[in-house]
């Protein structure tokens, strides 16, 4: 019956996120970035990009917020992302809903061969639209000021995405080494890297639409922390301070 394919789908699904995570938690450990190709499969990510293509056209995306730099002549200009940041519990959007419940089990399994972090908690899913017309996102630390953020979860959603062509390409320099990571950010792809100073990255000219949905996941003492250091107003360039506990893979739906 469909529902019991269901449930074995879920259950190959769970044994498959066990395997993925101790790869996940290897090239984190070893490189500090962790690329998963095929994450989802063709018929589910085109339905994820479907739901996000609905998003950006009824006008939800917003500039990306402007990252105040050091002097006024870096404001000029720092990212051109549109944002709009999901729980996955909107109308038309279960299957956005779906990625994020499948992102959590990965790190809920993570989690606990990354004994250093204690993860269980993480930001809403922010859905970005690079326009095109060259917008691109000057290099930067995701969280340079250690407001809670452990892990950057970025899941790409651009079909036959040519970087010669395109653009897009997302770099990232890993601190201390002389070596330059280039992710395409391909169709399907999963990418998990560590959202301190470790990974400083770009996103370089995009010549066509770009779509990533992005979960940030909190480690519970950083975070702790970091609100007892910026209460009341938040730190500008750190996120906005909403913290949401990770789907439980056992809960139904
Ligand atoms: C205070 O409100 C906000 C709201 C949204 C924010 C979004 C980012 C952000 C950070 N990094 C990237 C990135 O590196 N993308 C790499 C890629 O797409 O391949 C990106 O697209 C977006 C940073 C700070 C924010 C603050
Ligand atoms: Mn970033």
């Amino acid at each position: 019956s469909a529902l019991q394919t269901k449930d074995q789908y879920l259950t190959i699904l769970r044994s498959r996120f066990g395997v993925l995570a101790k790869y996940v938690v290897d090239c984190l450990t070893k490189y500090g970035i962790c690329v998963i190709d095929k994450f989802l499969g063709d018929v589910t990510g085109h339905e994820i990009l479907k739901e996000v293509m609905q998003l950006s056209s009824t006008g939800v995306m917003k500039q990306g917020q402007l990252v105040h730099g050091p002097s006024s002549s870096s404001n000029k200009y720092i990212r051109g992302d549109m944002i709009t940041w999901v729980d996955g519990t909107e109308p038309r959007s279960e299957n956005i809903h779906f990625l994020i419940s499948c992102m959590d089990a990965v790190m809920l399994q993570c989690a606990s061969k990354l004994d250093m972090y204690t993860i269980n908690e993480r930001t809403k899913a922010m859905v970005a639209c690079y326009p095109g017309r060259k917008t691109r996102y000057v290099r930067h630390v995701d969280n340079p000021n250690g407001d809670g953020r452990c892990i950057t979860c970025i899941y790409y959603l651009n079909e036959n995405w040519d970087v010669r062509q395109h653009g897009g390409l997302l770099r990232i320099y890993p601190e201390g080494s002389d070596r330059v990571a280039n992710i395409e950010p391909k169709f399907d792809r999963l990418l998990f890297f560590w959202s301190d100073r470790r990974n400083p990255h770009e996103v370089e000219e995009s010549f066509r639409e770009r779509y990533a949905i992005t979960v940030w996941y909190y480690d519970a003492e950083e975070r702790a922390q970091a609100l007892k250091k910026f209460k009341g107003g938040s730190d500008s360039n750190s996120i906005k301070p909403q913290a949401v506990p990770l789907i439980n893979a056992d809960s139904q739906g």
